[in-house]
C-alpha cells in the first residue's frame, strides 16, 4: 500500500466536513447481505466504517443477510432448500436453522466486529419487543413448464406490515448501533423469515432515514451487457425487472429502493459490499459508485 503523508491524511478528513456536515445526527440504514460479508478482513473494515459513522454523529442501524451462510448451514444438516420469486421456501425444519443462522452465528459476529472497532453494537431480529410484525407472503409464479401462473406457499416467510420504533428510538438515543436480523412475529406468535432486503426497506421507511445503503456482491445493478447503471428511476427499473434484466435477489432488492423513496427516506444506493471501505466511500467523497435509484 502506498503511505499517505500526513498532509494528505489531513486534506482527507477536511475534504469529507461537508460529507459529515450533511448526514449530522441523521439516520442511516446499512443492508448487510450475505454476499457481501467476504472475508474477515473486508468484515472487520466493515465493522470500523459503521463505528465511524457512530463517531461522527450520524445514527447508523444495521440490518444484515445471510442466505450463503444459511444454505451452508442447511447443507450441513442434509436440508434441501429451494426459492421461489427469489424467497427461501421456509418449511418447520428450515426456520429453525434460518433464525439459529440469522439471530445466531451472523448476527454475533457483526456485533462482535463492532464492538472490537469500539463501538456499542446491540444485536437485536425484528422478534424482539414486537418490533417487526409481518404476514405471512404469498407469490404467484409463472410455472416453468406450463407457463401457466400458479400460487406458491412459502411457508413461514413474511412481509413487514407493522414496525414499532419504540426499542430502535431508545438505542439510537443511547448511542447504541442496532445490529437486526431480518426475522419478524406473526399476528399468532409464529417466526417468520423476512428478506433482509424487505425488512431493511421497512425499518428505513418507517425510520425516515437519509440513507438506505444496500451493500452487496455486485458493483450495482448492471445492464443486459453487464456495465453498471449509475442512476435509475423507479419507472426504468420497473421495466428492467419486467423485462428480466433485474432476476433474482436483485429483484427484492430494487424493489426495496422503490418502497423506501416511497416511504421518504431521501436516497437509497446499491453498492459493492466487497470493495473495501465501499460505506465511506459513498458516504464521504465525491464518489458514487453504485446505482443511485431515484423517482
Ligand atoms: N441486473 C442485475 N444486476 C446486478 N445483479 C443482478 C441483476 N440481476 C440479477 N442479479 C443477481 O443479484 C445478485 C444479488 O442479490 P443476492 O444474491 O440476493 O445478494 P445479497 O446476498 O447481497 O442480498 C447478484 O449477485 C446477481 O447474481
Ligand atoms: C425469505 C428469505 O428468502 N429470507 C432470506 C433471509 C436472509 C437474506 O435475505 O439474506 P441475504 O441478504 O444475504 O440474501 C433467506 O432465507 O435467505
Amino acid at each position: 500500500m502506498t503511505e499517505i503523508s500526513p498532509l494528505d491524511q489531513a486534506r482527507i478528513l477536511s475534504e469529507a466536513l461537508p460529507h459529515m456536515q450533511q448526514y449530522d445526527e441523521e439516520t442511516i440504514v446499512i443492508k448487510y447481505g450475505g454476499h457481501a460479508m467476504g472475508d474477515e478482513e473486508t468484515a472487520k473494515n466493515f465493522a470500523r466504517d459503521i463505528v465511524l459513522l457512530e463517531q461522527t454523529a450520524i445514527n447508523p442501524v444495521v440490518v444484515h443477510g445471510g442466505g450463503p451462510q444459511i444454505a451452508t448451514m442447511l447443507k450441513r444438516l442434509g436440508i434441501v432448500s429451494e426459492f421461489a420469486a427469489g424467497l427461501r421456501i421456509t418449511d418447520a425444519a428450515t426456520i429453525e436453522i434460518v433464525e439459529m443462522v440469522l439471530a445466531g452465528s451472523v448476527n454475533k459476529q457483526i456485533v462482535g466486529y463492532i464492538n472490537e472497532a469500539g463501538g456499542k453494537a446491540v444485536g437485536l431480529s425484528g422478534k424482539d419487543a414486537n418490533m417487526v410484525k409481518a404476514t405471512k407472503t404469498t407469490r404467484t409464479i409463472i410455472d416453468p413448464g406450463s407457463h401457466i401462473e400458479k400460487a406458491v406457499d412459502l411457508g413461514f416467510v413474511g412481509d413487514p406490515e407493522k414496525v414499532d420504533l419504540t426499542l430502535l428510538n431508545q438505542l439510537i438515543g443511547y448511542e447504541l448501533i442496532p445490529v437486526l436480523a431480518p426475522l419478524a412475529t406473526s399476528k399468532d406468535g409464529q417466526t417468520l423469515n423476512v428478506n433482509a432486503d424487505t425488512f431493511a426497506g421497512a425499518v428505513a421507511g418507517a425510520l425516515k432515514a437519509k440513507r438506505l445503503l444496500l451493500l452487496t456482491d455486485v458493483p450495482g445493478v448492471l445492464d443486459k451487457s453487464k456495465k453498471l447503471i449509475p442512476q435509475l428511476s423507479v419507472k426504468d427499473a420497473r421495466k428492467l425487472i419486467a423485462d428480466g434484466t433485474i432476476s433474482g435477489g436483485m429483484i427484492p432488492k430494487v424493489e426495496t429502493c422503490i418502497y423506501a423513496l416511497e416511504q421518504g427516506v431521501e436516497g437509497v444506493v446499491i453498492i459493492d459490499g466487497k470493495m473495501q471501505h465501499a460505506v465511506l466511500l459513498e458516504l464521504f467523497t465525491n464518489t458514487g459508485t453504485g446505482t443511485l435509484i431515484h423517482k
